[in-house]
């Protein structure tokens, strides 16, 4: 590439263009879409011989940060792809680099590839990942695919391995962030090393090309600051250091050339310039002058010599076209430079701190400026999509709100959501929390299968079903339900129902409820080996034989992981269709996967609506979303902060009511992720808002409204919670199709909470306790016909109560009245309060926990929690037995009605039940909790409405 540089024939003189004539190309430290677009780019090419053009992340925030330079490709990409801030970013990027290509590219052809390049830094997030580097190195060349790009990679002591590699590979590189002599002899070396790999892979290194950039002014910088201190400190070596100011930049700039100098003329060398290879020019980079008491062009003018790039600011451009001198000065006094470096030395000057200092701040630096540049990018996304993102307004009281703010940037400092989205366990608590992030990338996953669902939805919906009958507990009943709450009967398409309870009138009315013969059921468990879906599986496959008086496998449909149980049954019983669900994924974060996407398409949901919305959040929550504008981090943020620093453990979940169940889907997410080793989360769902006295100090109220129909008294509750001060976050959804972005944003806070909780979120220790001691009362009661014996503390007429010895001592053993003063006297302020009751979920009894709860929240201005067993146990049961120890329990049981038998099995419901409550029970007394249970004899209807108005007696 040893090109004659063409004389300036026929041009008005300029030194710019007349730089060539001392062997140096002038090329432009600067990008700018308008620029480029409006030919000012094209003339500093054709009036002042501009050679290349570099790129910074710092440059790319000045050009893409302001104005409105990028708007129109922003929306018309907008338009046609769901993009994260990061993958905008790059399409950008891309475009300019390829546009700027275009306008350097005749350089490149009459230049003979010695110049006309445009570089393309790789991610500064990646400054010190090797792998991470050369992957991205290589992916950007791909895309930008152009023969006179250049990729920009950081000379640090890992990014010099990744130029190595690539350069091996046969990509042009520009190495950035050099300070120090001893890094630029590192990757000229790595670059000999990657041109001799190459060759001796007998492939043609003449195409690669390479230059070094050597900082110069940000030296100068660092050194005079050092100077100018000791000085004003009356160092005895004033003088000498006076002497020193603004020289030690361009002195270590001369002997690194004198580095490359020698270099040249190795054997090593020559040996590969045989084989056609271009010399690695050295590059002058940060040239533009920053202390005003130098010439505003010293670092051109003092650094013109043959075989060397400088990369050139625009102001700078411009006043060395006004008054560059031109010399060739590089190779001037070159002594006197090794004497300045001497200096340096002896005076003590640091030059070597100086120059690993500026690597790290550099790395830093443009590090921020990405951060901002990307953040910049998402804050414009996020108004050119309006309202197909689901809105998240923040409410917090100061102190909060700053609290808040520090763990933001602790999370940008830190780099934790990249962290986060590379499945790095650290983030949490440094276990297996990587083997359970499938959730992260699933929705993707599914839309690349969505055909497959929208089959199974025209078939079903050809079969004509009337209903659709889901049978499964927790993470795969929850999300179904919130689907079959928010969207109701699809026209053409059966009804879903969800049950997902041992209660024998629940499983009754269910039964009644759905046409037997008509109905497709969706046996629903991830495990395949919970005890529920696996007896309700049975007892409604004999219920369709029944009624069809065939074998009813085709109207039976599993969703399970692959390898269960379940599965193994499915097969057995010839049901229609098998779907699978992914091991990497817990329950509590599988609405996304199969275990919602089944049901909500049999019941007719559109799934590519649903799930492209979902991958709005998914994009939003994107690690290349600075925690700034990343809404489901932030929320994540909130949570976790207000609980481990302002004890707001009590997640307050408000929903509109025509997505009210989202709440009940919460509910588990957030408990059973974070409620375990005594912290965590307890959500507080469906509590009816009550006046601001209502409430005590321990509380973060989430406020999840549909915008176009909000509830009025919510709207008013929520306006005067804000005024008295309360954290408030509004997630404002505008369609309910939204309910899908809801799902995966807070599945993305709920992973970040668990963080600051300093948790794993994935797993569910207090649950799997509570499945072994069901199984050890069911396993007995099928060894002995009952289960075993229990002894009430104290009686009163349909009352019985039961409690562990220290429970009881401290209630005593008198009438129903004082027992349950006792109890709810133990409740102090920041506690909570949970009714559960082991009876059947429908409207009344609904309407009765909650008239309960809401007496006992006004009347000891705590926190309440409203559940049903056996369904909480597979959702807030976590929470109550391993989260933070201010549960208050009051358990519910009754005499069943009547009971249901399971086939095959001795137990029936009403044993599973009781089993289920009893080993409930026994795990919160033997967590120490304050749990007392009270079991109702006779009539549930009138025991109910005395046991209400003995407890508003006692509060
Ligand atoms: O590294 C290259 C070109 O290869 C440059 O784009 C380089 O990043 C810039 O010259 C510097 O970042 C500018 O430095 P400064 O003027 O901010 O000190
Ligand atoms: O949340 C999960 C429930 O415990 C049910 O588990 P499963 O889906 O494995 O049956």
């Amino acid at each position: 590439m040893d090109v004659e540089q063409k004389p300036n024939v026929g041009k008005v003189a300029n030194v710019l263009r007349d730089l060539g004539k001392h062997g140096q190309s002038p090329w432009l430290d600067f990008i700018q879409r308008s620029f480029t677009a409006d030919g000012s780019l094209k003339k500093l090419v054709d009036e002042d011989g501009l050679k290349g053009v570099t790129s910074n992340p710092a440059i790319f925030e000045k050009a893409m940060g302001y104005g409105t330079d990028y708007d129109a490709q922003i929306k018309e990409l907008l338009s046609k792809e769901t993009l994260s801030a990061g993958e905008l970013y790059e399409k950008l990027a891309i475009t300019d680099i390829q546009e700027t290509a275009k306008i350097m590219h005749p350089v490149f052809v009459e230049t003979k590839g010695l110049d006309g390049y445009v570089s393309l830094e790789v991610s500064p997030y990646l400054a010190f990942d090797t792998e991470g580097t050369a992957e991205e190195a290589r992916r950007l060349w791909k895309a930008v695919d152009r023969e006179n790009l250049m990729i920009k990679i950081p000379g640090t002591k890992e990014g010099v391995p990744a130029f190595q590699q690539v350069t091996s590979e046969g990509i042009s590189v520009n190495v950035t962030l050099l300070f120090s002599l001893d890094a630029y002899k590192d990757v000229l070396e790595a670059y000999i090393s990657g041109l001799e790999a190459r060759h001796a892979k007998g492939e043609d290194i003449s195409k690669i090309a390479s230059v070094a950039s050597f900082f110069v002014s940000r030296i100068d910088g660092k050194i005079d600051g050092a100077i100018d201190k000791r000085i004003a400190a009356g160092d005895k070596d004033a003088e000498a250091l006076k002497a020193l100011r603004g020289k030690v930049a361009i002195a270590n700039a001369k002997v690194a050339y004198q580095h490359y100098l020698e270099v040249k003329k190795s054997a090593r060398w020559q040996k590969l310039a045989a084989a056609g290879a271009n010399p690695q020019r050295l590059l002058w980079a940060s040239t533009g002058t920053k202390d005003k008491a130098y010439s505003d062009v010293l670092y051109v003018d003092e650094l013109i010599g043959p075989e060397t790039v400088n990369t050139i600011p625009p102001a700078t451009f411009d006043a060395f076209r006004d008054h560059g001198k031109l010399r060739d000065s590089l190779e001037e006094d070159v002594d006197g430079a090794r004497k300045v470096m001497a200096e340096t030395k002896r005076l003590g000057l640091d030059l070597d701190g100086v120059t690993t200092a500026l690597v790290k701040d550099g790395c830093a630096s443009f590090s921020d400026a990405f951060d901002q540049l990307l953040g910049a990018v998402a804050k414009k996304q996020q108004a050119i999509l309006g309202n197909k993102l689901i809105e998240q307004e923040t409410h917090l009281p100061g102190e909060l709100q700053g609290a808040v703010e520090a763990a933001l940037e602790d999370w940008r400092k830190a780099g934790k959501l990249r962290k986060l989205w590379e499945r790095d366990p650290s983030v949490w608590t440094g276990g297996d929390e990587a083997k359970w992030l499938k959730w992260l990338d699933i929705v993707e996953e599914r839309l690349a299968h969505v055909d497959e669902l929208e089959a199974f939805a025209k078939e079903v919906k050809a079969k004509g079903f009337s209903d659709v009958l889901l049978l499964g507990m927790g993470g795969s009943s929850l999300g179904p339900e919130v689907i079959a709450e928010t969207f109701g009967k699809i026209a053409g398409f059966p009804t879903l129902h969800v049950l997902d309870s041992t209660d024998p009138q629940q499983v009754s009315t269910y039964e009644k409820a759905v046409d037997l013969k008509n109905t497709l059921f969706i046996v629903s468990s991830k495990s395949g080996g919970t005890l529920e879906p696996n007896i309700l599986k049975a007892y409604f496959f004999a219920a369709a034989e029944k009624a069809l008086g065939k074998a009813p496998g085709e109207h039976f449909v599993a969703v399970t992981d692959p390898g269960s149980h379940m599965e193994d049954v499915a097969r057995k019983d010839g049901f229609w269709k098998i779907f699978y669900g992914e091991k990497a994924i817990g329950g509590r974060f599988s609405v996304l996967s199969n275990f919602g996407l089944v049901p909500a398409a049999a019941s007719g949901l559109d799934v590519r609506a649903f799930l492209n919305s979902a991958l709005f959040s998914v994009k939003e929550s994107a690690a290349s979303v600075p925690p700034k504008e990343n809404t489901a981090l932030q929320l994540g943020a909130i949570l976790g902060t207000a609980a481990t620093k302002f004890g707001r453990d009590k997640v307050t979940i408000v929903a509109s009511p025509a997505i009210y169940d989202l709440g009940a889907w919460l509910e588990q997410l957030i408990a059973e992720s974070t409620g375990k080793r005594g912290t965590g989360l307890v959500p507080i769902d469906d509590e009816t808002l009550g006046a601001p006295g209502v409430y005590g100090k321990d509380r973060v109220f989430a406020y999840v409204r549909l915008k176009a129909e909000p509830c009025p008294n919510q709207e008013k509750a929520i306006a005067a919670l804000k005024a008295a001060g309360e954290p408030v976050v509004t997630i404002d959804l505008f369609d309910k199709i939204q309910v899908a972005q809801a799902f995966f944003h807070w599945e993305f806070a709920t992973a970040v909470a668990g963080s600051i909780l300093g948790i794993d979120p994935f797993d569910q220790p207090d649950v799997e306790f509570s499945k072994v001691e069901t199984k050890k009362l069911t396993t007995a009661f099928n060894e002995t016909g009952s289960l075993p014996a229990e002894t009430p503390f104290a009686k009163d007429g349909v009352f019985a109560f039961y409690a562990d010895e220290a429970n009881a001592k401290a209630l005593g053993s008198g009438d129903v009245a004082s027992i349950l003063k006792a109890h709810f006297n133990r409740v102090k302020a920041g506690d909570y309060v949970g009714v559960l009751a082991y009876v059947e979920r429908d409207a009344q009894t609904r309407d009765w926990i909650q008239k309960v709860r809401l007496g006992l929240r006004d009347a000891l201005k705590v926190a309440t929690a409203a559940e049903f067993g056996p369904r909480f146990l597979h959702s807030t049961g976590q929470a109550y037995k391993g989260g933070p120890a201010s549960g208050v329990f009051l358990q519910i049981t009754a005499d069943d009605a009547a009971d249901v038998a399971v086939p095959g099995e001795k137990f029936t419901f009403g044993v599973v039940k009781a089993a289920q409550a009893r080993g409930d029970f026994d795990v919160l007394s033997e967590r120490g909790r304050r749990a007392l249970r009270v079991h109702i004899s006779g009539p549930l209807e009138a025991g109910l409405k005395s046991l209400a108005a003995a407890i508003e007696k006692a509060v």
